[in-house]
């Protein structure tokens, strides 16, 4: 049986099943993947919060917060790009960089292809994801979109957890904590 931490975001309440990820730390797992309501809520709430910071386009790290990303991409009326983990058969030119992760032990990249970096160059970008925790993925993000030629103007997620990120630069719903036991 596990644990549960109590979550309320956006109006709505979620249990989160507490997970290992260390021998002396576990974390409130929140994936919104296939949680409709949940990501409808958060990206109003969030489209609440950016809706005049004029992104002209939204890049999100793979993969559970590219439903989130569409949803806040349509009430924006701009297009987005995901960010994979993996360089695929069909990448021309990758711009590749590692990630550190508190829910991955393997080594992670994070890239983007010519033709997504194309899509990039010159624009206002803003980044978004479901949990911001140690800030891994958003460097790395940052230092591939760098490459692109593009200016990130926001940072948004629907959770910051409490995992050594500031979040002074980051437009987040909630805080989550982690646990040292
Ligand atoms: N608490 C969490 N739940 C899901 N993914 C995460 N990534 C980092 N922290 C997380």
């Amino acid at each position: 049986m596990y644990e549960t931490y109590t979550l309320h975001v956006a109006g709505l309440t979620r249990e989160l099943k507490k997970v290992r990820v260390a021998p002396s730390l576990r974390i409130a797992s929140f994936v919104m993947l296939g949680d409709t309501r949940l990501i409808e809520r958060c990206a109003d709430a969030l489209y609440e919060k950016i809706k005049d910071g004029g992104a002209e386009i939204l890049v999100c790290p793979e993969a559970k917060g590219i439903p989130l990303t569409h949803a806040l991409a349509v009430r924006l009326g701009v297009d987005y790009v995901v960010a994979r983990k993996s360089v695929k058969g069909y990448m021309e030119r990758p711009i590749v960089a590692e990630v550190k992760s508190i829910t991955t032990t393997e080594k992670q990249i994070i890239v983007v292809d010519e033709f997504d970096a194309e899509k990039l160059k010159g624009k206002k970008v803003c980044i978004v994801d479901d949990v911001v925790s140690t800030g891994g993925s958003l460097a790395s993000l940052e230092a591939v979109l760098k490459k692109t030629g593009c200016t990130v103007i926001g940072k948004v997620a629907v959770l910051l957890e409490e995992g050594g990120y500031s979040g002074e630069d980051l437009t987040y719903l909630e805080r989550l904590p982690v646990f040292k036991d």
